[in-house]
C-alpha cells in the first residue's frame, strides 16, 4: 500500500492554522490552505475512493493541446478532488451569486453542476480540497462554523448527506482523510444490458426524425440512447472513473458521488464557455468519425469527416446557432475556422469561437443564452427540445447538462457529454448522435456505441469470460 507522508504534514498544517483562527471572526468560512511538501505522481480519483466523506467531487480541466496558438489560452492542467459540503447554492441563491460574482474579488472557487433541462446550476463549495496545479499539490479546508452548518446538508436530486457526517468540526473531518493512494483493480461482474431505445425503436425515431425534417419542423434533433449495464453487485462511480481516466485524451473529467453506491460521471471533450475576466471561448463540436491506429488511415478518416456533406451540415447547424446566440452576449466575434478534435476511438470537427462579453453578463446569463446547443438539443431548440420530450423514451437529468468550476476571475463549463450514472449494481451509460436529413439510423447507432465504448470496454474487461453483446 502507497501512503503518503506530505499528505499527513500538510494535514498536520491545516489542523494548527484551523487551532489559531481567531474565535471571534466574524466571517461565516474562512479558506485555509497548506502547501505540501511532496508531489506523488497519484490518481486523484484513486485517493477519494479510499476517503469515507461524501461527498466527493473530481474535476479536471481540458488541455487544448491541438488548438492554435491564438484560442489556446491558458492551458494549465489543474485537478481537483473535493470532499463534504461547505456551502451548496442553488436556484435564486445561485443566480444572485453568480451576479455578484462578476466583477468582484472574491477568490473562492465553486463546483458547477446543471442538468440537461435546467438553465440554473447547483454551485457547491467542497470542505476539503486536494487540488493539483502544474504538479504541486495543495490541500484546502473551507472551514465552515458549526451554526452555519445547517444549510450544508441537502443537495437537490440527491440522497443526503448523512448528518453525523454534516455536523463534524473540520478537525475531525480531516483526521478521517486516508493518505492512502493506489488505485484497486475494478471488479465488476456484468449480467445483462438493455438499450432504451432498442435498435428497432431507434430505427423508428430516427424515420420519425427525418419526417419532421422533410416537413421543416426543424433541420436537426440530437437523438440519445440510454444503455442500462446490470451488475451482479453494486460498482463504485470514483473506482470506475479511476480506471475509465487511462483510456481518455484531451478532455473534461467530472465525477460527483453522493454515497458510495451513487455517484455521475462525465468524460467530455465539449467545452460549453470558458470566461477569463471578459473575454469568452465557446466552441461548436459536432460530428463525428472513427478513427485508426494507422496514421495515414487516421489523418485519411479525419480528411473525409471535413469534407463529408451529412457531418458538416450537422457541424454549420452548431456553428450558426452558437454565432446567433453570442450576438446577444457580445459585438465582437473572432473565429479561428474548422479543425478536428481527436479522441480515443472518435474524432469530431470543432470550431472555436472567441468574443468580449458585453458589461454586466454573468455566467448564468452565458449559461441560460448558450445551453443546450445544437450538438446536443438541434436546431430550432425550441421544436427539437419539443420532439425529444415526446419520443425519447428515458429522461437525460445530468447527461447533455453542464458541468465545471466558477470563480470571479474564471470559469470553465463543460457540457457532460460521454456520462455514466451509477446507483447500486447499475451503470446508465449514455450517448447521442445528430440527426439531419440525410442520416443513416444504422450508421447513427453504431457512433452511439461507439460513443461508449470506453466504459463498455472496462466492464468486458473485468468480465472476459462472457463478453458484453455488441449491439452495434
Ligand atoms: C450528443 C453527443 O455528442 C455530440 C457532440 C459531438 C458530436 C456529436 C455528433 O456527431 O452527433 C453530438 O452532437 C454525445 O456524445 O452524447
Amino acid at each position: 500500500m502507497r501512503f503518503s507522508p506530505g499528505l499527513k504534514a500538510g494535514i498536520a498544517s491545516l489542523k494548527s492554522q484551523l487551532l489559531q483562527r481567531s474565535p471571534d471572526s466574524n466571517e461565516a468560512m474562512q479558506t485555509i490552505t497548506a502547501i505540501l511538501p511532496e508531489t506523488p505522481e497519484v490518481s486523484l480519483p484513486g485517493w477519494l475512493y479510499r476517503q469515507q466523506v461524501y461527498p466527493k467531487l473530481y474535476w479536471s480541466s481540458r488541455i487544448d493541446e491541438s488548438a492554435s496558438d491564438e484560442f489556446r489560452g491558458e492551458t494549465r492542467d489543474v485537478e481537483v478532488a473535493g470532499l463534504g459540503v461547505a456551502m451548496v447554492r442553488t436556484g435564486d441563491d445561485a443566480r444572485a451569486f453568480l451576479a455578484s460574482l462578476a466583477g468582484s474579488d472574491c477568490r473562492k472557487q465553486y463546483y458547477w453542476l446543471s442538468t440537461f433541462d435546467n438553465d440554473t446550476p447547483v454551485l457547491i463549495l467542497p470542505r476539503i480540497e486536494l487540488l493539483k496545479q502544474q504538479g504541486h499539490f495543495l490541500l484546502r479546508v473551507n472551514a465552515v462554523d458549526r451554526a452555519n452548518l445547517s444549510g450544508a446538508v441537502h443537495l437537490p436530486g440527491y440522497t443526503p448527506i448523512p448528518q453525523w457526517m454534516a455536523d463534524l468540526r473540520d478537525q475531525d473531518l480531516l483526521s478521517l482523510l486516508s493518505g492512502q493512494f493506489d488505485t484497486p483493480e475494478l471488479d465488476i461482474e456484468y449480467e445483462r444490458r438493455i438499450d432504451q431505445p432498442n435498435h428497432e425503436t431507434w430505427r423508428e425515431l430516427v424515420g420519425q426524425a427525418k419526417a419532421c425534417i422533410s416537413a421543416r419542423d426543424f433541420e436537426k434533433v440530437v437523438l440519445a440512447r440510454e444503455t442500462r449495464v446490470f451488475c451482479a453487485k453494486q460498482t463504485d462511480a470514483m473506482l470506475l472513473a479511476a480506471h475509465w481516466q487511462q483510456s481518455v485524451e484531451s478532455c473534461y473529467q467530472f465525477v460527483f458521488q453522493t454515497s458510495s453506491d451513487n455517484g455521475f460521471i462525465s468524460f467530455s471533450p465539449e467545452r460549453l464557455f470558458r470566461r477569463t475576466g471578459c473575454h469568452l471561448d465557446t466552441e461548436a463540436l459536432a460530428g463525428t468519425a472513427m478513427r485508426s491506429c494507422d496514421r495515414d488511415q487516421d489523418h485519411e478518416l479525419g480528411q473525409q469527416l471535413l469534407l463529408d456533406e451529412k457531418n458538416t451540415r450537422e457541424h454549420r447547424l452548431v456553428v450558426e446557432d452558437i454565432l446567433e446566440k453570442l450576438g446577444g452576449l457580445s459585438d465582437a466575434v473572432s473565429q479561428s475556422g474548422r479543425g478536428l478534435w481527436k479522441q480515443k476511438h472518435i474524432q469530431h470537427l470543432i470550431y472555436p469561437l472567441r468574443a468580449k462579453l458585453h458589461t454586466g453578463i454573468d455566467d448564468h446569463r452565458i449559461l441560460a443564452a448558450l445551453h443546450p446547443t445544437a450538438a446536443i438539443a438541434g436546431s430550432p431548440a425550441r421544436v427539437a427540445r419539443d420532439f425529444l420530450t415526446l419520443h425519447e423514451p428515458f429522461r437525460r437529468n445530468w447527461y447533455a447538462g453542464t458541468h465545471g468550476c466558477v470563480s470571479a476571475s474564471k470559469t470553465e463549463i463543460a457540457v457532460s457529454l460521454r456520462a455514466a450514472q451509477i446507483v447500486k449494481n447499475e451503470i446508465k451509460l449514455f450517448s447521442g448522435a445528430g440527426i439531419v436529413a440525410q442520416s443513416d439510423a444504422d450508421a447513427e447507432w453504431s457512433e452511439l456505441e461507439q460513443k461508449i465504448r470506453a466504459p463498455l470496454e472496462l466492464i468486458h474487461r473485468c468480465h472476459a469470460l462472457s463478453p458484453i453483446p455488441s449491439l452495434a
